[in-house]
């Protein structure tokens, strides 16, 4: 479905100079299924925004492989959205496909009637009135993956898609990744649950602020890479100022970089190895 990789190159993305994501490359197959992995605070809902749009890329570049930003149907975390807004379940799932596609694109919106097939599709038929801030957790995740569906996107990004949800939900949900995969539709999905990644997942990017590893799960999952990307969120300094290393691979000494970082232009990123 979609016909190019999206590339990272290089790809830096900072919080007022901080690194959050550092100097990661690489490419995302199209039709590829994604997990994106590692531990708390490694940059992995950073590394969607960035590829969203929403957070600017510091530095390297990320390409899009030809497709426009409105072909992505992105799924931010739970505590990100507000629910407190009065609007039925119905709307929820039109506005959301409405707001993406943007004002020039959406010449016409979905219908009731495509909203109400996709509320089906996810089980929840006869929901179409009920104010979203009623909705459970997992009936509110329902929801936003109904929006995605009527949404069509030939990109998927789910940040956190199952986190606090039951194990039937996670199940449905699962199936419809599964279906979108099928379809040749590039489905990238922030995880937690290793089992999970091991289990659905072909491809996994192991991130712990640096790229740990980044191919087949298999390969990428291993006990090594995930001691490693431990062990680097337990180093982190999160108050060091910028980034002043650059790391390709891991386990290689840090100390001569970061001498020759000291007393340095901190705004300057490339010291030669
Ligand atoms: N808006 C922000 N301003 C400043 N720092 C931020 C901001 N958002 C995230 N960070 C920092 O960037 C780093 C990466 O955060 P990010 O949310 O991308 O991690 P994550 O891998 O998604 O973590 P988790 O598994 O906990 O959701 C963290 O150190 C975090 O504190």
């Amino acid at each position: 479905m979609s016909n190019a990789a999206i590339q990272l190159q290089d790809v830096t993305v900072t919080y007022d100079r901080h690194p959050a994501v550092h100097h990661v490359s690489g490419s995302f197959a199209p039709g590829s299924l994604t997990a994106v992995a590692g531990p708390n605070g490694a940059g992995k809902s950073t590394m969607l925004k960035a590829i969203m749009g929403e957070l600017p890329v510091s530095e390297g570049s990320i390409d899009l492989g030809g497709l426009k930003r409105r072909d992505f149907g992105y799924l931010p975390q739970a505590a990100e959205i507000d629910r407190t807004f009065p609007i039925s379940v119905a709307e929820t799932v039109m506005l959301g496909a409405w707001c993406r596609f943007g004002a020039f694109a959406a010449i016409r919106g979905p219908s009731l009637q495509q909203a109400r097939r996709a509320l089906a599709a996810v089980g929840l038929e006869g929901f179409e009135r009920r104010p979203v801030g009623t909705l459970s957790a997992g009936q509110f995740q329902r929801v936003l993956f109904a929006r995605l569906l009527l949404q069509d996107a030939r990109v998927i990004l789910l940040d956190e898609p199952f986190t606090a949800i039951d194990e039937r939900t996670t199940r449905d949900l699962m199936l419809i990744v599964r279906r979108w995969h099928a379809d040749g539709r590039t489905v990238i999905a922030v995880l937690h649950d290793f089992e999970q990644v091991r289990t659905h997942f072909p491809q996994t990017l192991l991130l712990a602020r640096h790229k740990i590893g980044w191919g087949p799960t298999a390969e990428t999952m291993t006990s090594e890479n995930l001691l490693k990307a431990r062990a680097m969120a337990e180093k982190w300094d999160e108050t060091a100022d910028a980034c002043h290393v650059h790391l390709d691979a891991l386990g290689e000494s840090r100390d001569s970089e970061l001498a020759s970082a000291n007393g340095h232009d901190h705004h300057h990123h490339h010291h030669a190895h």
